[in-house]
């Protein structure tokens, strides 16, 4: 269903710039949407236009089916429900302290004071910035200052959150921190709308992409038919997504075991055939046809790779004692995942986790998860793409427990559920404290999800 829709837009600005043209879009509810653009092709134009801040001199918009009109109380309604989050934060932040900042909105709509005080730490507390509540915005990091900007449009409420190129600027810890926060306002059902020239964030993270190039949308569709389709790319003046560029490199080679176009990297280690013939020098007495035993080899692969050796035998043996010897695979041992919702932290219980000696990896999402466990002493191995490298270690035969809140659980679950309906391997995951039906991806798919957390 189309929460906000437009119809040929046209703005330009007062100085004369034509900056959006013709565009036509339609925004899904509870959908994660890239408009991915070169510089000054019009994207944040378009969500000053979305959110009514300015007025198009052509064309419409239609907010929940209802024409936008530009009076005080229309406008005021899709402001409310449409919350934009600025490119430069400078330009968004302007209160003495953090708290007061993020109670501008709320205390605007006059709400009871009471009110606006338990929505405004309930929010810092969810972005992770309680404890700099007193600060003031500009001695913060830039990372920090994104939080402050999210969470004063978060405290709002709103059930579209715009963002023009959150991950700008931010190093690699902050930019997957914001991300982690962008999904779990997903799960919770709000649209995400963002902007971005970063082809591999796009490709990997959005739902629907529109391409906005010189002014006007020339693409659209799901991140594999815009990514898949290399005019739409040139015309765009964007470059393939890196793990598309690898995965096609692999194809070409014939070295692809699967046909499947992988979105991340535990899928394209997937997509990769690990070779069934090797060469090897034989001692004497070898024979055609023999078994080998491969000794070290086989547990260095074993080490470094999710398969096993298990089976090998001598093809042909040539002058030298040279052998071709086929190879049969079977994966090692998969790992186990449990994730541990601080929604119900108990440090005494994470300390037993800990000690039980059954977790070879444990990482961490979410700043607010990460504050908690930082101030508790307790070591981490994962802090960054926290998900896919669960999967990864889970592979290669390691147990992973994740520590995280609120959203991300169910989001931590649906991705790994996800990559095991795609894959076929079965990684047990399971969520601590929580009833196994409960969790909702592994009613559809008990399968995947047998984890025993006794
Ligand atoms: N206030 C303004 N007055 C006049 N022209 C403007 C104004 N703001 C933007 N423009 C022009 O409108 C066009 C579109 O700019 P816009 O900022 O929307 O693009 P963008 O895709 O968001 O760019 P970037 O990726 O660099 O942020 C550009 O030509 C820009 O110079």
């Amino acid at each position: 269903m189309a929460i906000l829709e437009t119809t040929d837009l046209k703005y330009s600005y007062p100085d004369g710039t034509l900056a959006i043209e013709g565009v036509s879009v339609s925004i899904e509810k509870g959908k994660k949407i890239a408009f991915v653009g070169p510089n000054g092709s019009g994207k944040s134009t378009l969500f000053l236009l979305l959110n009514g801040t300015l007025e198009p001199q052509e064309g419409k918009i239609i907010f929940h089916g209802k024409l936008l009109l530009y009076d005080t109380p229309s406008l005021r309604d899709i402001r409310k429900s449409i919350g934009i989050v600025f490119q430069n934060s400078d330009d968004q932040i302007f209160a003495p302290t953090v708290y007061q900042d993020v109670a501008f909105g709320p205390t605007n709509l006059e709400m009871p004071a009471e009110e606006v005080d338990a929505k405004v730490k309930e929010t810092l507390e969810y972005v992770g910035l309680l404890e700099i509540k007193d600060k003031p915005p500009h001695h913060l990091s830039g990372g920090q200052k994104k939080r402050v900007a999210i969470a004063g449009v978060v405290v709002m409420e709103p059930e579209v959150i715009i963002l023009d190129e959150p991950l700008s600027n931010l190093d690699p810890v902050g930019a997957d921190e914001i991300l982690d926060l962008l999904n779990e306002l997903n799960q919770f059902e709000k649209t995400i709308v963002i902007s971005t020239h970063d082809v591999d964030f796009a490709y990997s993270w959005a739902d629907y992409i529109y391409l906005l190039v010189n002014r006007k949308i020339i693409g659209g569709g799901t991140p594999d038919e815009v990514f898949c389709d290399p005019d739409m790319l040139k015309d765009a003046g964007l470059r393939m997504p890196t793990i598309l560029e690898i995965y096609y490199e692999i194809q070409k080679r014939n070295m692809a075991s699967i046909n499947r176009v992988p979105k991340t990297v535990p899928e394209i280690v997937d997509t990769l055939r690990p070779p069934s013939l090797i060469w090897l020098y034989v001692p004497e007495g070898v024979k055609e046809g023999d078994k080998l035993d491969l000794g070290l080899y086989a547990e260095q692969l074993g080490e470094i790779c999710s398969e096993g050796v298990v089976d090998t035998r001598v093809l042909h043996i040539h002058e030298g004692r040279q052998a071709i010897v086929a190879v049969r695979r079977i994966r090692a041992g998969i790992g186990r995942v449990l994730i541990y919702d601080t929604n119900s932290y108990k440090l005494k219980e994470i300390k037993e986790l800990f000690a039980s000696g059954d977790f070879d990896v444990v990482g961490a999402m979410g700043k607010k998860t990460k504050l908690i466990v930082e101030s508790d002493n307790l070591k981490l191995d994962l802090t960054v793409g926290v998900i896919d490298k669960s999967i990864l270690m889970a592979l290669c035969g390691k147990n992973v427990l994740i520590i995280t809140g609120g959203g991300m659980v169910d989001h931590a679950v649906r991705r790994i559920s996800d990559y095991c309906k795609k894959s076929g391997v079965m990684i047990n995951v399971g969520v601590f404290n929580r009833e196994q039906e409960k969790i909702p991806e592994c009613k559809e798919s008990t399968r995947v999800c047998n984890f025993d957390t006794s």
